[in-house]
Parts: structure tokens; C-alpha cells; sequence
């Protein structure tokens, strides 16, 4: 992630949490895989990038613009490193947070080489001016530099050589429609399945030089949130424990041990995910209750609630939103071993609908 990248969900010492702090970052570099046949699932965005990078290749020409969209920690600035790498090209990291001013991407585009890939973390979080610069650039290869101020200001064109930009983003659906109709390709990616979260668990174990049972890699997966970064977390936890506090083989009673130590519940539930659901059933009776209320209940901001917790509950059908509040279905009852009131809501089966259920999620949110 680029420097000064701000990332909502880094909340400190959470460990279910989407985002990543630096020393996580440094941690998570080792274990990034560096070409497309290594990346792990996303089967569709996977196959539909090989072709146009294959094509490009084939015609030695800079491919299309390319935006990535979903939740965090599934892998975007990973599959923006093997563009760049499958191109034989360098990768130039930049965000929307990190760029103040339209002269601060001006600057950064009038430095790229033919062939760059330029890499836009949060896109979505690009000031206006800024904006409105890119979309000049990726369509005619131009900034237009502004000489001189007021009146008399005027603007030399300057001529760019071709470039690819990566645009990545957890909210599509915050960016404006001029500048995603520039991108060529679009490619969304999805929560995990766990077999897939499997295979990245052993892929990372491996690189770890540390020997995981499937039994194991099978726990991790199971309460991984659907996401490779917190795969790869947990993995490191269960490390930790079997070296401490076992004969440091990572079995399935180190799994479940580490796992216990760290409050991470057999389906991805956290402390926070859990108060937020005990508040909803024992304080409201299931609900509706307003955001807020529910936030100040469980002393937390609103924010985090609706970003870190809400999303993951409402995807495994525990918690629903709805236009008067936050409701808690038949699920989350009976996961804090509760009996449903009469007439409580109840849930789709965790997995039906998971992908379009997620993007609505992080589209609106
Ligand atoms: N498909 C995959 N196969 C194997 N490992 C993966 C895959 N996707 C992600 N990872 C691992 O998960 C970690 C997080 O991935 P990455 O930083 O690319 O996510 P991101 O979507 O860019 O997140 P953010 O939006 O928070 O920056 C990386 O260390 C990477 O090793």
C-alpha cells in the first residue's frame, strides 16, 4: 500500500480486521504471490486479466486501464504487482489519500516511463481537480500543466508516453462515472471460498518454511472471514502458539488453542462481532436499533461497527439491515445459543448469495 495510505479498517490489535498495519505489511510481503498462476482463487478475474495481458504482450502495446474493486485484503494491490511483473514492467505506487493536489498527480504522471503500471490504491478517495486530471491522462496520454496563476494562467499540454493505470478500490460504487468508464477492464473480486483460503494457507505455510496438517489449514480457513490477509494472520498465530506454548507442530489442537487465545470464534467472530450480536439479541430483543445506539452500546464508534463488524455479520446472514435498524436473525440467536423470539427474521443459508450480497455491501456502505 502506498505511503500515507489511510486505511479504515486498521484498528490496531484486531485481529480479524480487513486492514493491515506496517509491520503486517512488511510481514505480508514475503508471502505475496508474484505471478498470475500462483494467485490463489478468482478463477473469472484471474482468466479475463491473463487474456488481456497476454494480448498486450502480443501486441507490444500498453493493455487497457485496468480497476480493481472489493473488500480489502483479497488481493488488489497483490494482482497490481503481477500486472506489472507479467508485463515485465515497473510498478510506480501511488493513493487517493496521498495525492493533495492536482499538481501532486500531475507530477507523478509526467515521471512515468512507456510501459509503466501506475498504481492507485483508493482511488476512489482522489480529490476532484485531481480526478478530473486523470481522466485526461488515461484517455489522451496529456496533462495539461498549468503556467502562471489568475488571469493570466495558462496551460502547456504536455504529452505522456503510454502507461497502464491499476485503480483499486473497496467502494466502486463511490467513483464517478467519467472516470470508471476509462478503465477497460474491470475485474471484482470475491470473498474466498474456504477451500481456496485452504490452499493459500498451506501455499503460505510453505513459504514460511513451517509444516501445517490439513486439519488445521482446514480450522484456519474455516475462520478466516472469506479473506487471504487474514489467512495469512491467523496462520502466523497459530505458528506463534505451537512454538510456545506446544511442541511446535501446527496440528489441529494448535489451531483451535491459538485460536481460542486470540477470541476468534469457530466461524470468524471476534470480540467486537460478538458483542454487537449479544447487544442486538439481549439488550434490544433482536432489534431494529439504529446504528448509533448500537454502537454506543457495545463502545465502539459507528463507523467501526458499520465498516469492520457489520459487513462479515451481515454476510453470514446473522445480522440484516434494515430501513428502521439493525435486526438480528433466527442465526445469530441460536449462535450465542439463544432461542429466537417469535417472528424473528430469518436468515438466507450463510453462503446463498455471498458474492452479490458482499459487493451491495461494500458498494453502499
Ligand atoms: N489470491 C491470493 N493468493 C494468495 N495470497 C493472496 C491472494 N490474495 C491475497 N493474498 C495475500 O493476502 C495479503 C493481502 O493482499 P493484498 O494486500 O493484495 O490485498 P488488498 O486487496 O490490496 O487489500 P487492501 O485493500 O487492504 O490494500 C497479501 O499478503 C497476499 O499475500
Amino acid at each position: 500500500m502506498a505511503e500515507g495510505a489511510l486505511d479504515p479498517q486498521d484498528l490496531g490489535g484486531r485481529i480479524v480486521g480487513g486492514g493491515a498495519d506496517d509491520v503486517e505489511r512488511a510481514a505480508e510481503a514475503a508471502l505475496r504471490p508474484k505471478r498470475l498462476e500462483e494467485f490463489v482463487g478468482q478463477r473469472v478475474v484471474r482468466d479475463q486479466l491473463s487474456l488481456v495481458l497476454q494480448a498486450s504482450l502480443a501486441r507490444a502495446a500498453a493493455p487497457d486501464h485496468v480497476l480493481l474493486s472489493g473488500p480489502p485484503g483479497l488481493g488488489k494491490t497483490t494482482l497490481a504487482m503481477i500486472i506489472a511483473a507479467e508485463l515485465g514492467t515497473s510498478l510506480r505506487v501511488t493513493s487517493g489519500p496521498a495525492i493533495q493536489h492536482a499538481g501532486d498527480l500531475a507530477a507523478v504522471l509526467s515521471s512515468l516511463e512507456e510501459g509503466e503500471v501506475l498504481f492507485i490504491d483508493e482511488i476512489h478517495r482522489l480529490a476532484r481537480p485531481a480526478e478530473e486530471l486523470l481522466y485526461v491522462a488515461m484517455e489522451d496520454f496529456r496533462v495539461d500543466v498549468v503556467v502562471g496563476k489568475g488571469a493570466g494562467a495558462s496551460a502547456i499540454p504536455l504529452a505522456l508516453p503510454p502507461f497502464t493505470v491499476v485503480g483499486a478500490t473497496t467502494r466502486s460504487g463511490l467513483l464517478p462515472a467519467p472516470l470508471r468508464d476509462r478503465f477497460g477492464f474491470t475485474g471484482h473480486l470475491d470473498f474466498y471460498s474456504a477451500p481456496e483460503l485452504e490452499r493459500v494457507i498451506l501455499r503460505s505455510a510453505g513459504l514460511l518454511g513451517v509444516d501445517v496438517q490439513h486439519e488445521a489449514a482446514h480450522e484456519i480457513a474455516g475462520r478466516s472471514r472469506g479473506t487471504p490477509r487474514i489467512a495469512n494472520r491467523l496462520l502466523r498465530r497459530v505458528r506463534d502458539w505451537a512454538q510456545v506454548r506446544g511442541d511446535g507442530i501446527l496440528d489441529l489442537r494448535a489451531a483451535r488453542s491459538a485460536l481460542e487465545v486470540y477470541e476468534v470464534d469457530p466461524i470468524g467472530l471476534d470480540r467486537l462481532d460478538r458483542a454487537v450480536l449479544t447487544a442486538l439479541c439481549r439488550r434490544f430483543g433482536g432489534g431494529p436499533v439504529g446504528l448509533s445506539t448500537l454502537a454506543m452500546t457495545v463502545g465502539e464508534e459507528p463507523d467501526t461497527v458499520e465498516t469492520v463488524a457489520e459487513p462479515y455479520l451481515v454476510r453470514e446472514g446473522l445480522v440484516a439491515r434494515t430501513p428502521r435498524g439493525r435486526v438480528a436473525t433466527t442465526s445469530a440467536w441460536q449462535h450465542l445459543g439463544l432461542e429466537p423470539p417469535a417472528g424473528t427474521w430469518a436468515a438466507g443459508s450463510p453462503d446463498e448469495g455471498t458474492a452479490s450480497r458482499s459487493r451491495a455491501l461494500f458498494d453502499e456502505v
